[in-house]
């Protein structure tokens, strides 16, 4: 872990060692001044020219401030760059992740772990190496001093400074640990109040913002008492060097003074050591600050890691396809979720030839919306085949067979940006004939002309909001763009005025009449249009056929037409 650590500093060495020498320097020149001061004095003293002092006086405050300021502020860059870099790399894995992975970790966690733990390496990563090292220096020089005045008595100091130091060695990992979970209750914070922000309406409505106010409270709360953990054993490891240097201090006056009585120390030496002894506080605490920071780096660190280490997807450009249409078929298909889930699709059989409009109806939970789901890959089937365009899924390259798919979801989401944006969204590339076209398709025009800025209108979050019927013919529009060989389209269940979903009715026949279509309908004039409707219930395909003959046929399907359809 020490190692992943230290490799997001490393593209930032140099600037690091030269922000280091600068900070030294700055400190050489605060060193110097009371020397220079001295001179200033003297100068006084024999009334001689006052120039040269005083103008050293001044380089020396200038210089020394400049010096300083620069060594910051390159520490401070160097630590913005190692946050940056930590950034975008966890950042681009997360977007690259697998459906199934992301389902398991909590949208406000993840986002934790973008701002708030990769702001930890910061000071552990500059400040906390830098400071280290000079402290290591500083301990080095002392203790050769010590040396020089008496062996036995470094002997003395050193043991005592092992064995204290031994103990706070036993507590670092007790900080790492308390640290991983102090940031682990700010994740989870974070995902209980992105949950209360996302069903913000309901909330409201439900009057159940107190309860969610204490319910995000609490989650502080836990944040807090891990974060108190924390500061325990960080107190527990100053308190023990503190004892390291005072135990030192009365050990070395116990064999010191005991020499010193035998003859064989002489009294100035004793002095003079303890007042080394006293040089070694300030680097041992530092020592300990840096060990400190370097265990909530390294629980950032596994944080950040964990992300990391998960699989990656290859990308899929958002360009369009080109092709002719292609059809899909399951074959015997078993998914579920996971290990410990129930089975969604056990044996799903149904073919879809290219070009047409097919149906899929079922009760809620048949497993619809996983038919699209395993089309497009977000999750692998564990048993049985699926070929879109009669090639095997896990065969087709996933950028390139996700370029062949159109995907509207159920709850067709609205993106940040204009308009525009969220057309091209999928197909950065198409024309604006070809983005004009997909908006007559759609019959967005109205809207377009409605909207204060035509194309260019932010829509969405700070933007227009747009009604549940614009938002899935915007998704439709957005997912035509990309000229799919195969659409999968999640029909909204939400109950579309009669405009609406006559509009919708046209979009859908046209599109079919083009490339293969597959929606999954939760309305009647969608059914009854279809050249083939898939019923599924339990895990399994029923029935196939045309809205007449299942009618005639199949009970279920008889009874989802008389409710379902008709109603929603
Ligand atoms: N991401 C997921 N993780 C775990 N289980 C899931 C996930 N998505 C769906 N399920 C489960 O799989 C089953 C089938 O869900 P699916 O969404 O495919 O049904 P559906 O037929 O589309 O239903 P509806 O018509 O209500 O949308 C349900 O029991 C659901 O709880």
């Amino acid at each position: 872990m020490v190692k992943e650590l230290l490799s997001h500093v490393r593209p930032h060495r140099k600037t690091l060692v030269l922000g280091g020498l600068l900070g030294l320097i700055g400190s050489a020149a605060g060193l110097a001044m009371p020397l220079l001061a001295k001179y200033v004095v003297d100068a006084f003293g024999k009334a001689g020219s006052m120039a040269g002092p005083l103008l050293g006086l001044t380089a020396a405050v200038l210089i020394g401030a400049v010096v300083s300021a620069a060594g910051s502020y390159l520490m401070e860059r160097t630590g913005e760059g190692i946050v940056l870099g930590a950034r975008r790399k966890l950042v681009d894995r997360m977007l690259r992740l697998k459906v199934a992975d992301v389902d398991r970790l909590k949208p406000g966690d993840l986002l934790s772990r973008v701002t708030g733990d990769t702001t930890l390496l910061r000071a552990v990563l500059t400040n906390g190496i830098v400071e280290s090292v000079s402290a290591t220096f500083m301990l080095v020089g002392a203790i050769i001093m010590m040396a020089t005045m008496d062996g036995v008595l470094l002997l003395v100091t050193l043991l005592v400074v092992v064995v204290i130091g031994g103990l706070v060695a036993l507590i670092m990992p007790r900080i790492q640990r308390a640290q991983t979970h102090a940031q682990e209750a700010v994740g989870e914070m974070g995902a209980v109040l992105d949950r209360a922000l996302q069903a913000y309406r309901t909330v409201k409505a439900s009057g159940a913002e107190e309860r969610e106010i204490a319910v995000v409270g609490d989650a502080a709360v836990r944040a807090r008492d891990r974060g108190l953990q924390v500061a325990g054993w960080t107190s527990l490891a100053g308190v023990a060097t503190w004892m390291a240097v005072q135990i030192a201090f009365l050990a070395v006056l116990a064999v010191g003074g005991a020499r010193v009585a035998s003859g064989t120390l002489e009294v100035s030496s004793l002095i003079a050591f303890l007042l080394y002894l006293f040089y070694l506080v300030p680097p041992i605490g530092q020592l300990v600050q840096g060990g400190v920071q370097l265990q909530q780096g390294l629980a950032a660190m596994k944080r950040i890691k964990e992300i990391e280490d998960l699989p990656a997807e290859p990308v899929s450009a958002a360009v369009a396809g080109t092709g002719e249409p292609v059809g899909v078929t399951f074959q015997d298909v078993v998914f579920k979720y996971g290990d410990d889930r129930p089975t969604v699709h056990d044996g799903v059989t149904f073919e879809v030839p290219p070009g047409g409009l097919t149906a899929l109806v079922g009760p809620s939970g048949a497993g619809k919306s996983t038919v699209f789901a395993l089309i497009e890959r977000f999750y692998d089937h564990q048993k049985g085949l699926i070929t879109v365009g009669g090639r095997d899924i896990r065969d087709w390259p996933l950028g390139e067979l996700r370029a062949a798919l159109g995907y509207v979801e159920q709850d067709a989401p609205v993106l940040a940006g204009t308009l525009r944006e969220n057309l091209l969204f999928a197909a950065r590339d198409a024309t604006e004939d070809e983005l004009l076209r997909a908006v007559a398709r759609t019959r967005l025009d109205d809207l377009v002309d409605r909207l204060p800025e035509g194309l260019e209108t932010p829509v969405g979050h700070r933007g227009v909001l747009l009604s549940g019927g614009e938002r899935q013919r915007v998704a439709i529009a957005r997912a035509l763009l990309r000229k799919p060989r195969l659409l999968l389209l999640d029909e909204a269940t939400s109950q579309l005025d009669a405009v609406n979903e006559l509009r919708l009715r046209e979009v859908i026949a046209e599109v079919a009449a083009e490339t293969t279509v597959l929606v999954i309908a939760h309305r009647l004039s969608t059914v009854t249009n279809a050249d083939r409707i898939v019923v599924m219930e339990g895990g399994g395909v029923r029935a196939v056929g045309t809205h007449e003959s299942l009618v005639g046929e199949d009970e279920l399907y008889r009874e989802l037409a008389a409710t379902q359809f008709l109603v929603g």
